[in-house]
């Protein structure tokens, strides 16, 4: 793949209100994308940015410990749907009567209708026993991983490439496929595809499923508000 990052500038810049409102509107606007994708490959230099922002993101210690399998292979995403359509059945049957049907009328994942998915892994070992900032938390290299996915789905967005999380699978099942070692663990699992139309909110909200909370809920001041 051809190295078409931006090089890294000699000193931090300093951002606009144009460039502001540019991102507040990238955030608001990236989504969960899951059915609508087009088959159409993405071409290299869009993917390496987009990887490439995902390289970028912050990680404890700078451990820097993702990798992104690119799997694109159709029989193993076959493999990998049939792991999904075997959890998604047991999730199904975890829902109250009620939900079940709603439940299941709802599209959870686009891993062969999108041409690329992505597996982003975490090496938790890949600093050694001893990292900083790890010490105490040592949870903290699967977070980091974490902020690599939010980057890659944003670049993505601002591409207009969908993005899909599907986290519908036993565990072991998409370890074997994946042939991952016991210290590489699953961080999340993507389908990545060009889209035409993104929703303009949540699919899950505008499903019904469920509804953002407003940004009072769920901001506190000084400590714990049981009552809040
Ligand atoms: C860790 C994690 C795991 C999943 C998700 C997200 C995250 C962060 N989401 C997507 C999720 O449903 C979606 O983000 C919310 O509904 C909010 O919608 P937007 O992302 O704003 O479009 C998701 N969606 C889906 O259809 N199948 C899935 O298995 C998952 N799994």
């Amino acid at each position: 793949m051809p190295d078409t990052a931006p090089a890294a500038p000699a000193s931090a810049r300093r951002f606009t209100p144009e460039d502001r409102d540019t991102i507040h509107d990238l955030i608001r606007n990236r989504r969960d994308v899951r059915d609508e994708f087009r088959p159409d490959p993405i071409p290299d230099d869009v993917l390496r940015r987009i990887l490439d922002a995902a390289h970028h993101a912050p990680s404890v210690g700078f451990m820097q410990p993702w990798n992104f399998i690119l799997i694109r292979d159709l029989e193993r995403r076959r493999a990998v749907h049939r792991v999904f359509e075997a959890a998604n059945a047991e999730a199904e049957a975890m829902f109250p009567e009620g939900i079940r049907s709603t439940y299941r009328g709802l599209k959870l994942e686009g891993i062969l209708k999108a041409p690329l998915n992505i597996a982003v892994t975490c090496d938790r070992d890949r600093c050694g026993p001893v990292v900083l900032g790890r010490t105490h938390n040592p949870e903290m290299d699967l977070y980091s991983s974490v902020c690599a996915v939010q980057n890659l789905w944003l670049a993505a967005r601002a591409e207009n490439v969908g993005v899909g999380w599907v986290s519908i699978y036993n565990e072991p099942d998409l370890r074997r496929i994946l042939a991952l070692p016991d210290h590489v663990a699953i961080v999340a699992y993507l389908c990545v595809g060009f889209v035409d139309d993104f929703y303009p909110a949540p699919e899950l909200a505008l499903k019904g499923w469920r509804q953002r909370l407003p940004l009072d809920a769920v901001v506190m001041d000084e400590i714990w508000q049981e009552d809040h």
